[in-house]
């Protein structure tokens, strides 16, 4: 055992703060994240960023933050518990910096659920406290029919905090009914209204409305006494539990617990992603014919950053539903074209095939 006058108190109290954001495909979720980032005055706060795609776009469109508090993980966290989630979350943890609080943006089609038994049901409620899921909903395009979208009504329905988003693009009367339609998921949602993710942040940070006993029987521990504060323990224990759950005998308590939790997953719900990257440039007449003419219905959302061969500048791609947006800034890395698509059912082959075509000739061509 360690010298136990030795002993750091360096988790906070009570814990980690954590928020969840969560919401659909281009709701707005990397827009608040950046506003949290810009606009919170006193919290450090460390980032977790998962996508759903191989390459992270999100992270390179957040507004700078120090980049040791930023964890990136691609594939789906809901999917991926073990490896992806607890891991990350540790190795936040872990750090020696200040840390005050943490936020974790999901990918747009995960399910919070197994997120939040993740954080109330292993170790990591012993380190973390979740203080709120907050879910950003699209007030222009989402529609009752949550787009086909099991993961869509179950971000509602687990969130603490919903944030009807874009309400600048929306008429008032559909605000109006999306809240109606909120409140029948999810009676007393605490619903507040935003543009560009714009709220006051003591509304949505640090209000603790994440309730533990609403998730007893999931985590099949009614009578179970709540959690004590852990200010007495080891670091070194702290980090034993960590490497624990990678040896082989707790392993595989975890993977039970994680195959629990797992079955009530969505599987992407059919959504799937498709990255492109290139060296070479695009020409913006053959890729504004690929928008306009090629590029399937059944892609939901794209992003990305383009590198057009008449432009000295990164010009960052935005599309949501109908609507797209090319906006530029300088260049952060060496110029080259970094894209996601996603949607259902989409033919990868012939996506990648169509932005290949939207290429300059390499010289050996001209
Ligand atoms: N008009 C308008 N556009 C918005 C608003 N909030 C976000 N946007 C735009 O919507 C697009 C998607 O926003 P993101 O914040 O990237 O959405 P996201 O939820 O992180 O998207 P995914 O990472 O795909 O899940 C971007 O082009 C934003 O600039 C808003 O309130 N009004």
């Amino acid at each position: 055992m360690d010298d136990p006058n030795k002993k750091v108190l360096w988790v906070p109290k009570r814990g980690m703060p954590i928020t969840i954001i969560t919401g659909f495909l281009g709701s707005g979720k990397t827009t608040l994240l950046n506003h949290i980032l810009s606009n919170n005055k006193n919290l450090k706060i460390a980032v977790l960023v998962n996508e759903f795609g191989d390459i992270n776009i999100d992270s390179q469109l957040l507004v700078s933050i120090d980049e040791n508090m930023l964890e990136l993980s691609n594939g789906c966290i809901c999917c991926t518990i073990n490896d992806g989630l607890v891991d990350a979350v540790y190795r936040i943890l872990e750090r020696s910096d200040r840390i005050d609080y943490m936020v974790i943006e999901t990918t747009g089609v995960a399910d919070p659920l197994p997120i939040i038994l993740t954080f109330l049901g292993t170790e990591l409620r012993d380190f973390t406290r979740l203080d709120a899921i907050v879910t950003m909903v699209d007030a222009e395009s989402f529609t009752p029919d949550c787009f086909d979208s099991e993961a869509a009504l179950k971000q509602i329905a687990y969130a603490d905090i919903t944030i009807l988003n874009k309400t600048d693009l929306a008429i008032p009367e559909k605000i109006e009914s999306l809240e109606a339609y909120i409140r029948t998921i999810k009676e007393g949602a605490r619903i507040l209204h935003s543009q560009h993710g714009n709220v006051p942040l003591p509304l949505i940070l640090d209000v603790g409305h994440n309730q533990r006993e609403t998730y007893d029987e999931l985590l099949g521990e009614g009578d179970r006494p709540t959690h004590s504060d852990n200010d007495n323990e080891d670091p070194k224990d702290r980090h034993h539990h960590h490497h624990d759950h990678q040896d082989h005998h707790d392993h595989q308590d975890h993977h039970d617990h994680h195959d629990h939790h797992h079955s009530s997953h969505l599987d992407n719900d059919g959504f799937v992603s498709i990255s492109f990257e290139s060296d070479r440039p695009f020409e913006v007449k053959k890729f504004e014919t690929f928008l306009q003419e090629r590029l399937p219905q059944n892609v939901f959302r794209a992003k990305g950053i383009i590198w057009f061969q008449e432009s000295e500048l990164a010009n960052i791609f935005q599309l949501s539903g109908p609507r797209f947006d090319l906006q530029t800034e300088q260049w952060k890395t060496s110029p080259k074209n970094q894209l996601v698509f996603i949607g259902r059912g989409l033919n990868g082959e012939q996506i990648r095939q169509q932005l290949m075509d939207c290429l300059t000739r390499t010289p050996s061509l001209q």
